[in-house]
């Protein structure tokens, strides 16, 4: 899988793609990040990126021409790709949207903006507009990373032995259970006996209804399309909150 970023701070994204999951999964060779700065595609000696709206208003707009560049410089060879702009006006990113973006199997080439925003006919040249959430931040690179880390999730061998974590819980659309580790009791809270009873199927129902609990509690609209075994672990559930 390979992913192009468009930014004018290269070091935002390539700071967090040293460590971690994804920094391995780069090592490992089974994903690459290409960082491109805005600014090495200007023509002018003051590598601006910006300038003054048309209109009038506060802030800057960013030009639409470094970004061609780019693009053009990148697309010159030939490669499938998709483009995608973040942006809170773009179609709302998720699990579901991820994995799509994965069995696609192209490049994912991620503009990131700053500023009040991108001249408009930068659209030309974007496939999807997305977003990772209703709340403005002060550019792209955040959203263009929580679409790298998700995605890198699903290609296999980027996670150890946690993938069978990620297969338990959200990616089945419930929210996760809890978890412990040792000390078995710290301040007075003792880890639930059922987890050091070594009984696995026990301990896989107990994480079903917990995960429920929590699902219940926390997301409800994700209570959909239960099987007959969730449904009853759910009645259960509710009965015991309703005593
Ligand atoms: N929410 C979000 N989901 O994706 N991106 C965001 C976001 O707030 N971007 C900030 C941003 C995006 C473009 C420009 Cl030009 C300036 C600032």
């Amino acid at each position: 899988m390979k992913f192009e970023v468009l930014t004018i701070f290269p070091e935002v994204i390539e700071c967090y793609l040293k460590h971690g999951v994804v920094g391995r999964a780069l090592n490992k060779g089974i994903a690459e990040v290409k960082v491109y700065n805005l600014r090495d595609f200007t023509t002018d000696r003051h590598r601006k990126v910006d300038d003054y709206p048309y209109g009038g208003g506060a802030g800057m707009v960013m030009q639409i021409e470094p970004f061609y560049n780019a693009l053009r410089h990148i697309k010159s060879d030939g490669i499938p790709r998709k483009v995608i702009l973040l942006s809170p006006q773009g179609r709302r990113f998720s699990q579901r949207i991820a994995k799509e973006f994965y069995k696609e199997e192209k490049t994912l080439t991620l503009i990131c903006g700053r500023y009040e925003g991108i001249d408009e006919r930068i659209k030309a040249f974007v496939d999807e507009e997305i977003s990772i959430g209703d709340y403005v931040l002060s550019g792209g690179e955040l959203a263009a990373l929580v679409i790298i880390d998700s995605v890198v999730r699903l290609i296999p061998g980027a996670l150890g032995d946690e993938l069978s974590a990620e297969e338990d819980s959200f990616m089945k659309g419930f929210l996760d259970y809890p978890h412990y580790t040792r000390p078995e009791e710290f301040e007075g809270m003792r880890v639930p006996d059922i987890l050091l009873s070594g009984d696995h199927k026990k301990i896989a129902l107990w994480r079903k209804k917990e995960a429920l609990r929590n699902t219940l509690k926390n997301r409800p609209d994700l209570l959909k399309n239960l099987s007959a075994e969730d449904m009853k672990i759910l009645k259960e559930l509710c009965s015991e909150i309703n005593k």
